[in-house]
């Protein structure tokens, strides 16, 4: 009997829980093997549920969307965008990146996502993130809706990568390349994560709670290699913090309620990143200001 992608897609038999926490061998292979048709999928289930959530610029919050569209109309402005940002620890800065009003669309949507019913492969890097999903197409298993798609790559391109190349010169060239993943901390599930640093140039960390969606605990704790100085940095609905890979940080266990955000990464070819206090590359605004034709490499760093 024909049965239609999605169906299919559903139906499949999904590793345990043990079976990715122990990330044996027969997980990778279920990603790998099933990949086209979790992708044929995603598309029928955008085209036949009609999704009517539209992921666009109206997510952004209006003052860096300002910013950031008149400086792809005229790179000189780009001051305007860097004047947004709160260096808030050496080397972290803070803005507004989303606007809190419009991200019930983007949660909305992301419920649909986890009701779709199609395998979604969390997150393993540093521990297994059970509530989180992998949003870069290089990574099996990862949110591949073509509408979703689009709004993460304009992501990515037109702000991820040119506030990156604003803030920290030193990333330019090694900026090529791009990774993400959303996670979910939550009291009596996924709740903290050691310290460690990125295998990123930058890590863009972007907080998706609704207003009104409190947490306790669940900080940001930085660290810096020069001072030891320690920070907890905390979330509001839609802020953002950005900085390099390298920048030592550590999740704090939550105690009460969820945080959900989107972690995104840039690097260059083959993986690399900055040398630790290398030299900046001085560019152009108009340079600044591009996408790279590079391809992606395909290679996923977990
Ligand atoms: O808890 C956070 O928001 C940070 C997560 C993080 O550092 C990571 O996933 O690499
Ligand atoms: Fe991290």
């Amino acid at each position: 009997m024909q049965t239609n992608v999605l169906d299919r897609a559903r139906a499949i038999e999904r590793p345990t829980r043990d079976e990715m926490l122990q990330r044996t061998f027969s997980v990778q292979q279920f990603w790998s093997q099933n990949k086209d048709l979790f992708k044929d999928a995603w598309k029928e289930w955008e085209d036949s549920t009609g999704q009517t959530a539209v992921l666009d610029s109206s997510l952004y919050d209006p003052k860096l969307r300002a910013a950031v569209e008149q400086a792809w109309e005229d790179p000189t402005k780009e001051g305007a965008v860097k004047d947004l940002w709160e260096e808030v620890f050496p080397g972290v800065y803070k803005t507004q990146f989303f606007d809190p009003d419009r991200l019930d669309v983007l949660r909305d949507y992301l419920e649909g996502v986890a009701d779709a019913d199609i395998p979604l492969r969390p997150p393993y890097g540093i521990s297994l993130n059970r509530g989180g999903a992998m949003l870069d197409e290089r990574s099996e298993g990862h949110l591949g809706a073509p509408n979703f798609q689009t709004f993460y790559r304009g992501l990515m391109d037109a702000y991820m990568r040119p506030i990156s190349r604003l803030l920290f010169p030193d990333i330019v060239g090694y900026d090529t390349q791009t990774f993400g993943f959303s996670i979910q901390w939550q009291a009596n599930a996924d709740t903290s994560l050691r310290a460690h640093t990125d295998a990123s140039s930058v890590t863009l960390n972007i907080n998706l709670n609704l207003p009104g969606e409190d947490f306790s605990g669940s900080g940001v704790r930085f660290v810096d290699r020069d001072t030891r100085q320690v920070s907890e940095l905390t979330f509001a609905p839609g802020t953002a913090l950005i900085h390099h890979g390298s920048v030592a940080h550590e999740s704090m266990p939550i105690t009460e309620g969820e945080r959900s955000n989107f972690v995104l990464w840039l690097y260059g070819d083959d993986g690399q990143v900055p040398r630790f206090g290398g030299s900046e590359t001085k560019l152009d605004p108009r340079a600044r200001w591009s996408v790279p034709t590079t391809k992606g490499d395909g290679f996923a760093p977990f």
